[in-house]
C-alpha cells in the first residue's frame, strides 16, 4: 500500500522506516523543512541499528532511500496514499486545520489515520471522511515496541479495522483493537497512572527519579515483562487483590495538571535527552547515541523474549472475565 505520513518529527519518521520494513511505499512531509530534512538520517540510523541485529526485515540502506520519498507539499504526499497517516502536534486545533487540509487533497477511497495518544481526534475530521477514519497509536520507538493501538471511528465499519488489523498483523506488530475510544486506550492509561504517582513521589519528596526507576527495573519490569499485571494477580491470588481494595491503603494521587518536579525540570531547561538533561543528567551524550543504545539493547531483550514467550495476554487462553 502507499502510506503517506504527515509529520516527520520523533514518530513520523520511525513509521516511515516501519513501514518501509514492511514492504510499503511512504511518502513523508513536515511543514518544517529542517524536521524534513533530519528524516533520512534518523531513519538510516535506526535502520543500521536493526540491521546490525538481524532486525531490519532485509531492507537496505539503498532501498530506504528507494522507498521512502520525501515530499516538501501535503500534496504531492498524499496524491497516490491508500493511507494517510497524522503524526503532527499533539494538539486539537492543528490537527482539525489538517484534516480539513487533507481532505481536498486525499484519495476518496484512503484511510485517514492518527496517531494521536490520547485525543479523540474524530469529531476533529471531515464527517464525510469518517467511514475511513481510524486511530492507530503507536509508541516509541515503533519499530521495536511492537503494540499498536487500533479505534475505529463511530463510522468506521468493523471490516475496515480488521482490514488494517491484519495489515499490522503481518508486519509483526501487535494491534490491540479497542472497541470503543477511550483517551490513552489501554496503554497509555497505565502509563497515565504510573506517571501520576511518579510525579506525587517526587514531588512530595518520597523518591528521587533514579530510586523510581530502581523500583520499576527491578521490582515490577521483570514481572509485568512474562505476566502483565493481570496473570501476576492470579499468580499471587486474587484474594490479595481484594483484600488490598478492602484496606483502601492507597489512594491514588488528585491529578493537579502539572508537577512541581517537572515544572522545575522544564523551567531550567531540563526537556530531556535531545537537551542533554531533564530528570537525569545524560552528561551531555550524544542523543543519536544514547537512543541508538536504548534500541541495542531493547533488540537484545526482544531477542530473548522471543525465545521466553509470554506466560499471559492471547498467548494464553484466558478465563472468560
Ligand atoms: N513522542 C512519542 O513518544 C509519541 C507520540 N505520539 C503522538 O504522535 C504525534 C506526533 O508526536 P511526535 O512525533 O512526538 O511529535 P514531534 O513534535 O516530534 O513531531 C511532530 C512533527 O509534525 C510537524 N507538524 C506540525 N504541524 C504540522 C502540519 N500542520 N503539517 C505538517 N507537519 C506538521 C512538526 O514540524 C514536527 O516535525 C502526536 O499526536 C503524539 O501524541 C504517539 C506515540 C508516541
Ligand atoms: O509511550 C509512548 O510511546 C506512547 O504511549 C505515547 O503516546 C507517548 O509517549 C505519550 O505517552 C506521551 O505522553
Amino acid at each position: 500500500m502507499n502510506i503517506a505520513i504527515i509529520g516527520a518529527g520523533l514518530m513520523g519518521h520511525a513509521l516511515a522506516l516501519v513501514f518501509a520494513i514492511g514492504g510499503h511505499r511512504v511518502t513523508l512531509t513536515d511543514n518544517s523543512a529542517e524536521a524534513l530534512a533530519r528524516a533520512p538520517g534518523l531513519m538510516e540510523k535506526a535502520r543500521g541499528t536493526l540491521e546490525g541485529a538481524g532486525e531490519a526485515g532485509g531492507l537496505s540502506a539503498a532501498a530506504l532511500r528507494e522507498r521512502v520519498t520525501l515530499h516538501p507539499t501535503l500534496a504531492g504526499a498524499v496524491a497516490e496514499a491508500g493511507m494517510v497517516i497524522e503524526a503532527i502536534i499533539e494538539k486539537p486545533e492543528p490537527k482539525r486545520a489538517l484534516y480539513a487540509e487533507l481532505d481536498g487533497l486525499m484519495r476518496p477511497d484512503a484511510i485517514l489515520a492518527s496517531n494521536t495518544s490520547y485525543l479523540d481526534v474524530f469529531p476533529l475530521m471531515p464527517p464525510a471522511r469518517l467511514p475511513r477514519a481510524i486511530i492507530m497509536h503507536w509508541y516509541t520507538p515503533p519499530y521495536l515496541v511492537d503494540l499498536v493501538d487500533l479505534v475505529g471511528s463511530p463510522e468506521c465499519p468493523e471490516a475496515l479495522l480488521e482490514e488494517v488489523r491484519a495489515m499490522l498483523a503481518a508486519m509483526g506488530k501487535v494491534p490491540l483493537v479497542m472497541r470503543r475510544f477511550l483517551p490513552g486506550y489501554i496503554a497509555n492509561r497505565l502509563q497515565s497512572a504510573l506517571s501520576l504517582e511518579c510525579y506525587r513521589l517526587m514531588d512530595e519528596g518520597y523518591a528521587t527519579p533514579q530510586e523510581i526507576d530502581e523500583a520499576i527495573i527491578h521490582g515490577l519490569g521483570l514481572r509485568m515483562l512474562l505476566l502483565g499485571q493481570m496473570a501476576k494477580s492470579d499468580l499471587t491470588g486474587l484474594p490479595l487483590s481484594a483484600q488490598a481494595l478492602a484496606n483502601r491503603m492507597y489512594e491514588p494521587p488528585k491529578p493537579r495538571g502539572h508537577s512541581d518536579t517537572l515544572d522545575r525540570a522544564l523551567a531550567e531547561g531540563r526537556t530531556g535527552v535531545m537537551a542533554g538533561r531533564g530528570l537525569y543528567d545524560w552528561g551531555g551524550e550524544d542523543p543519536a547515541t544514547l537512543l541508538a543504545e536504548r534500541d541495542r539493547r531493547l533488540l537484545a531483550l526482544k531477542r530473548a523474549f522471543r525465545e521466553i514467550g509470554p506466560m499471559a495476554g492471547h498467548a494464553q487462553t484466558p478465563q472468560k472475565a
